[in-house]
C-alpha cells in the first residue's frame, strides 16, 4: 500500500479500524476496545469475493450522489451458513473525501487484477411455471436488485412454452453475452445444456449423432438460479438450493467445468444429461410420475412408493470402459469440494492417455455384466439432493471425464429397501451384495430379447404375482426426461460446459 491516503485509520460507524489491502484480501482490524467483544478482531474478506464497492453511505446508491462523500461501501460475500451466502454491506468512513476515493480506486484495481472474469452482460430465461410457479417472484424479489448493485446488465426472457430457451439459443446471436442463467428447475437447465452445447456443435461443425465425436467446449457459462420442484444440479454444484448464493457466485464470476454424458441410440445423439442416466427403478419412477402430474411435486415420492413395492427386474447385458483406478474410484471415501485435485488435474490425465492411445480403440479396457438389474444408475456427478445429502455416488466428480455405474442385481424387496434407504443415510450404500459399482468413461446396454414366448409367460406371472415384472423392458430416466428407447450407449464428455460455481466448498476448513 504506497498511497499514504490509505494508511489513515477509518471508522465503522463509531469504532476506529485499521484497513488493509492486499493482492487478494481485504482486511480489517478493530481498536483495541473490540477486542474484548469478539474472539478476533480482525474481519478478512478475499477480494475475489467482493461484490462490488461504492462511494457513500450504501443508502444513497439510487441517487447519484453530487457532492464528494467521506463514505465508501464495501458489498461482499458472507458465509451465511454452511453453503449458505448472502451479501453483507460495511460502510467505512474516511477522514475526508480524497481518502475515500483512493480506497475505491484501489480496490477496484485489485478486483480486476485479481482475473476472475466477472460477467457483465448475462442472458436470463425464468420458467414461470416451473416448480411452485414461482420462478419470476424469485428473480425479481431476490436476484435482480443484486446484479444490479453489481453492474450487471440482464437480458430477461420469461418462456412461454416448453423449449423456448433451448430455440432461442440455437438461434440468437450470443456474442455480446457472458453467460446464460435459468431461473427453474433441472428441466430449465437441461434446456440450456441443450441449446448451448448443440448451438456451440453447430457453429463448429461438429456432428452431434457420432459416437466418437470429439464435442466442442461451450464458451458461456450457465449460471442456475433454483426455483423448480426439482434442482439437484444446482444442490450438487453448489451444496444448496439458495437464489441468493447461486446469484452471488455468478456476479463474482466463479467457474466450474461440469462433465456432461451424451446418450446415443441407432447412430443418433438421444440426449445431453450431467446427473442420473436410469434404467429399471428410476426409469419406472419417472414414466409413473409423469402420470400423475396433477399431484403436484409430491408425485415423485408416491410414484417411487408405488415402484419398489412392485420391484421390477429386467434382464439386459451391461458393457462399459472402466476408468484407470488408481486416481480415483467410486470406493475411495473422498468428496470432490471446490479446488478438487482429481479434477483440475484430469486434462493432463486424458491428454497423456490420448498421446498413449491415440486410436481410443483401447477395447480390453472393456467389461461386461449380465444379469436380472433392479437398476441401472449412471450418475456424472454425486447427484446429491437435499433428500439425500450425499447422493446416488457421493465419491463422484464433477469434472474429471468420468461418470459412476451403478448395478442393482434382483435381490428380495427387503435387501431393495436396504439400498435405497442407504441414500439418506450415512451407510454405505455399495457394500450390499447384489451391488456394484464402477467409475467409467463410457457405457453400453443391450436389453434381453424375448420371444413371443416368453413374453406372455412373463406377463401371466405379473397376473398372478403383481410384485412380478408387468414389462420385459423399462425406459431410461436421462436428467428427468424420459428415452424412447431400450439400447442405449453412453459416453462421458470431459469438462463440456461451464457452471457459475465453485463446487460444494469443504467448510471444515473455511
Ligand atoms: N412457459 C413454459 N410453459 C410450459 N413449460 C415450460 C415453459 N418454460 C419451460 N417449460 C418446461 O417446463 C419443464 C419443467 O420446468 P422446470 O425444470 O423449470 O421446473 P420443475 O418444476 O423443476 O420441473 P419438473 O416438472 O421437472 O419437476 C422444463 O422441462 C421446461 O422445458
Amino acid at each position: 500500500m504506497e498511497n499514504e491516503n490509505l494508511l489513515c485509520l477509518l471508522r465503522i460507524k463509531d469504532t476506529e479500524v485499521s484497513l488493509t489491502l492486499e493482492p487478494t484480501t481485504l482486511s480489517w482490524t478493530y481498536n483495541k476496545r473490540w477486542a474484548f467483544k469478539k474472539k478476533s478482531n480482525t474481519v478478512f474478506i478475499p477480494v475475489n469475493e467482493i461484490v462490488t464497492i461504492h462511494h457513500g453511505d450504501g443508502k444513497g446508491q439510487a441517487k447519484k450522489i453530487s457532492t464528494p462523500s467521506n463514505q465508501f461501501t464495501v458489498y461482499h460475500v458472507h458465509r451465511k451458513s454452511s453453503q449458505r451466502w448472502s451479501l453483507k454491506v460495511v460502510t467505512f468512513t474516511a477522514p475526508d473525501a480524497h481518502v475515500a476515493h483512493s480506497w475505491v480506486q484501489a480496490v477496484q484495481k485489485e478486483m480486476i487484477e485479481t482475473g476472475q472474469a466477472r460477467p457483465n452482460k448475462l442472458l436470463v430465461f425464468i420458467n414461470p411455471y416451473g416448480g411452485y410457479g414461482k420462478a419470476s417472484e424469485i428473480y425479481y424479489s431476490q436476484v435482480s436488485h443484486l446484479f444490479q448493485l453489481a453492474g450487471i446488465e440482464s437480458h430477461v426472457i420469461e418462456t412461454s412454452r416448453a423449449n423456448h430457451a433451448r430455440d432461442y439459443l440455437m438461434e440468437a446471436d450470443l456474442r455480446t453475452y457472458d453467460g446464460v442463467v435459468c431461473v427453474g428447475g433441472d428441466g430449465m437447465f437441461s434446456e440450456l445444456l441443450h441449446g448451448l452445447v448443440s448451438r456451440t456443435q453447430n457453429d463448429s461443425g461438429v456432428c452431434e449423432d457420432k459416437e466418437d465425436a470429439k464435442l466442442m467446449p461451450c464458451n458461456l457459462r450457465i449460471g442456475i438460479i433454483p426455483a423448480g420442484s426439482t434442482d439437484c444440479v444446482c444442490f450438487a454444484t453448489m451444496g444448496s438450493n439458495d437464489p441468493v448464493t447461486s446469484a452471488l457466485h455468478i456476479i463474482i464470476g466463479d467457474t466450474q467445468p461440469l462433465d456432461v454424458c451424451a446418450s446415443y441410440h441407432g447412430g443418433q445423439l438421444m440426449r445431453y444429461s450431467v446427473s442420473l442416466i436410469g434404467y429399471g427403478f428410476f426409469g419406472d419412477v419417472l414414466k409413473d410420475s409423469e402420470n400423475m402430474r396433477w399431484v403436484g411435486p409430491m408425485r415423485y415420492d408416491l410414484a417411487g412408493f408405488k415402484t419398489v413395492l412392485s420391484k421390477r427386474s429386467y434382464r439386459g447385458t451391461v458393457e462399459f470402459q472402466e476408468a484407470n483406478d488408481s486416481y480415483s474410484n467410486p470406493r475411495d471415501n473422498t468428496r470432490c469440494r471446490t479446488g478438487c485435485l482429481v479434477c483440475s488435474e484430469s486434462s493432463e490425465r486424458l491428454q497423456e492417455v490420448a498421446e498413449e492411445c491415440p486410436t481410443n480403440g483401447d477395447s480390453d479396457t472393456w467389461k461386461k455384466v449380465t444379469g436380472s438389474f433392479l437398476a441401472i444408475n449412471i450418475t456424472g456427478m454425486s447427484s446429491a439432493c437435499p433428500k439425500s445429502q450425499d447422493g446416488l455416488s457421493p465419491t463422484a466428480h464433477l469434472a474429471d471425464g468420468t461418470a459412476d455405474l451403478i448395478l442393482v442385481q434382483n435381490s428380495s424387496l427387503v435387501e431393495f429397501v436396504r439400498f435405497l434407504s442407504r441414500h439418506t443415510n450415512r451407510k454405505d450404500q455399495f457394500a450390499l451384495s447384489n451391488v456394484e459399482v464402477h467409475r467409467i468413461r463410457a457405457m453400453r446396454f443391450t436389453p434381453e430379447e424375448l420371444d413371443e414366448e416368453e413374453a406372455i409367460r412373463r406377463q401371466k406371472r405379473f397376473l398372478v404375482c403383481p410384485c412380478g415384472s408387468p414389462s420385459a423392458t423399462s425406459t431410461w430416466n436421462c436428467d428427468g426426461e424420459i428415452l424412447d428407447c431400450t439400447r442405449l450407449s453412453v459416453r462421458v464428455h470431459h469438462q463440456l460446459i461451464q457452471l457459475f460455481a465453485r463446487g460444494i466448498e469443504d467448510t471444515s476448513c473455511i
